[in-house]
């Protein structure tokens, strides 16, 4: 099993440079699929497991992919295939992401329903609603949905009942190459779907409004390759700023992004935590003791849901009691019971925790229940006293770049122990045993030899001494 190990106590310092954001380059990643001519050069591609799961869809669909260090080329001059192969959107939830591209290329896709991490239900029924008001047939049976459409998708009127960051992604990528204009209502109105936009955009697409509620998409006849520089991940700034600030460390976070971050450093800030922008990153300083603050997850620009168990970890050493509710998920406080063997005191309500700040928080065996568990996790062990033990890393590797080694170079005494390394470590530990266990059989061999050899010794100088007496008798006459 692979783990990641942490000993606590270090106060962290230094710069660490942001990754391309996953959330960002995912949705872009499939916007891609809507290029008849030219290639597509998406820049600062963040090395995660989710982007070589997306990479796979789109080569089963017929696109050609070639990547150089963070660069990735794909051509998508020819769709090969309409459907998406269950191994891989089970996988992960933005696979789902190619449904709109691929309706409005091919006018026809079979997918399965999509996995990703289990923090709620997770619906797809706004994603089909706007297909359908855009006139793709939908059919769902045996965990597949099919759509088509006979003509190109018409742009259409859709009002999201809920802002949907996956459904406003997927309705205006369809929406881009769709017959006149849609007009999505009650849009997400996060970062990455701006950037997304601005991607379409250079396209070829006409895409207005995106980053408020109302976004206007003009379809357009077709999309081109473009070169494209994904933004940063907001997330992965946001968790190594917790990190600075449970260590009461002073860290530079360089590439993260103010405005993309607000909810994230009022709170910090709240709290008593020093947050420095500028142009090219964010600077983190703390001292503790720090203050306890509510927070309340909310769709964008509120505080994300994909931030709240890093930020429930910092509570947890902050000075009183502070309440968590979350209402973007139903199920987003597993770590809840992991931090509990930390040593944390926590009691869930409904859809809030109460968090019981100043707790000396101790290393454990823990398990990452979702990705942001398993960061949240490793930001506990910074601060906790002894060795932390983290496993489920296979969740943490969808999205953080070589979390390890970027918190090792703050000063963290972190590492990573791969399963096969684990499997050798074993054996080596096994073949020391073997190798002692063989050499205590020797000396018990070699002991019962000299044991041995002394009783030979004494039976022949007791026998010596027999026969010595029977000379000594021997009667006169033999
Ligand atoms: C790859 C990606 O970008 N993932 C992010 C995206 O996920 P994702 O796009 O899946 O999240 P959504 O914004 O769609 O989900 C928000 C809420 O809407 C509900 N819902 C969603 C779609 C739908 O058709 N019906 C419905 O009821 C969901 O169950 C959830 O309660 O936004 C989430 C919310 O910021 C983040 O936590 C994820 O990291
Ligand atoms: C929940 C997340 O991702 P996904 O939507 O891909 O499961 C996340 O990034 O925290």
């Amino acid at each position: 099993m692979t783990k990641i190990i942490v000993r606590g106590g270090k106060r962290l310092s230094g710069t660490v440079r942001v990754s391309g954001a996953k959330n960002a380059v995912l949705p872009i990643l499939a916007a891609s699929l809507l290029a008849t001519e030219g290639d597509s050069v998406i820049c600062d591609v963040p090395l995660l497991d989710d982007v070589m799961t997306i990479q796979k869809v789109l080569a089963s669909l017929g696109a050609t992919i070639s990547y150089q260090d963070t660069t990735m080329r794909i051509s998508a001059g020819t769709i090969a295939s309409y459907e998406a192969p269950y191994e891989l959107i089970r996988k992960m939830r933005a696979s789902f992401l190619v449904m709109g591209p691929l309706l409005a290329r091919i006018g026809k896709v079979r997918i399965s329903l999509p996995g990703g991490c289990a923090i709620g239900t997770r619906p797809i029924d706004q994603h089909l609603k706007g297909f359908e008001a855009m006139g793709a047939e939908i059919t769902l049976g045996h965990g597949f949905i099919e759509a088509s459409t006979s003509t190109r998708l018409k742009g259409a009127k859709i009002y999201l009942d809920v802002a949907s960051v996956g459904a406003t992604e997927n309705i205006m990528m369809a929406a881009a190459l769709a017959e006149g204009t849609t007009l999505l209502e009650n849009a997400a109105k996060e970062p990455e779907i701006v950037d997304l936009a601005n991607y379409l955009n250079a396209m070829g697409a006409k895409v207005r409004g995106a980053g408020t509620g109302l976004i206007r998409i003009e379809g357009v006849e077709s999309l081109h390759g473009v070169t494209h520089h994904v933004i940063p991940d907001r997330v992965e700034a946001g968790t190594y700023m917790i990190a600075a600030a449970i260590t009461g460390g002073d860290v530079f976070v360089e590439g993260a992004i103010g405005d993309h971050l607000t909810p994230v450093i009022s709170k910090l800030q709240e709290m008593g935590v020093e947050v420095l922008e500028s142009d090219n990153g964010i600077r983190v300083k703390a001292d503790h003791p720090l203050k306890s603050v509510d927070v309340k997850t909310l769709p964008h620009p509120g505080f994300p849901t994909d931030m709240q168990s890093q930020m429930m970890a910092l509570l947890l050493v902050s000075e009183g009691t502070s309440v968590v509710t979350e209402t973007v998920f139903e199920n987003r406080f597993m770590h809840v019971e992991e931090f509990q063997k930390m040593n944390a005191h926590i009691k869930i309500e409904g859809r809030s925790a109460i968090v019981s700040g100043n707790m000396p928080l101790t290393g454990a065996k823990v398990c990452a229940t979702d990705l942001r568990a398993g960061a949240a996790l490793i930001c506990a062990a910074l601060r906790a006293d002894g060795e932390t033990e983290v496993t489920g890393i296979h969740h943490v590797d969808r999205g953080y770049v070589d979390i390890t080694g970027k918190l090792a170079s703050l000063g963290a005494l972190i590492h990573r122990v791969e399963a096969e390394e684990e499997e050798q470590q074993a054996a080596e530990v096994e073949n020391v045993l073997q190798a002692k266990a063989v050499a205590a059989v020797e000396q018990v061999k070699e002991a019962a030899a000299v044991i041995a050899a002394a009783e030979l010794d004494s039976a022949s100088s007791f026998k010596r001494e027999k026969e010595a007496t029977v000379l000594k008798v021997q009667p006169t006459w033999a």
